[in-house]
């Protein structure tokens, strides 16, 4: 099952930039690693934003869910979630 899922970071002004930095490292290992097996297939970046567009390839919505709530970063983000599925005339095997 494939979603979109949006991503606004918010950051405190105030939060210990220390603090952050490693909270950042911990998220990028972690993409890694759901990029490495195929779940979170896409990134991009919002221009201007501290913001992506993403998109999951996961077994159910709970499965997605799990993954959200398990980002390092996730204490500090605006998610939206929309589920996808297959245009029908998409020429595409793995837009499912
Ligand atoms: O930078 C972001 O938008 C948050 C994030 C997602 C994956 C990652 O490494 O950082």
């Amino acid at each position: 099952m494939l979603f979109k899922v949006e991503m606004d970071v918010k950051v405190p002004l105030d939060y210990d930039v220390d603090h952050f930095a490693d909270l950042k490292r911990k998220e990028l290992e972690r993409f890694q690693e759901l990029q490495k097996v195929g779940t979170w297939r896409h990134i991009w970046r919002v221009v201007g934003l501290y913001s992506n567009i993403s998109i999951f390839d996961v077994t159910s919505s709970s499965e997605l869910h799990d993954v959200l709530i398990s980002l390092p970063l996730y204490p500090f983000m605006e998610v939206r979630v929309t589920a996808l599925c297959r245009h029908p005339s998409s020429i595409h095997d793995d837009d499912r």
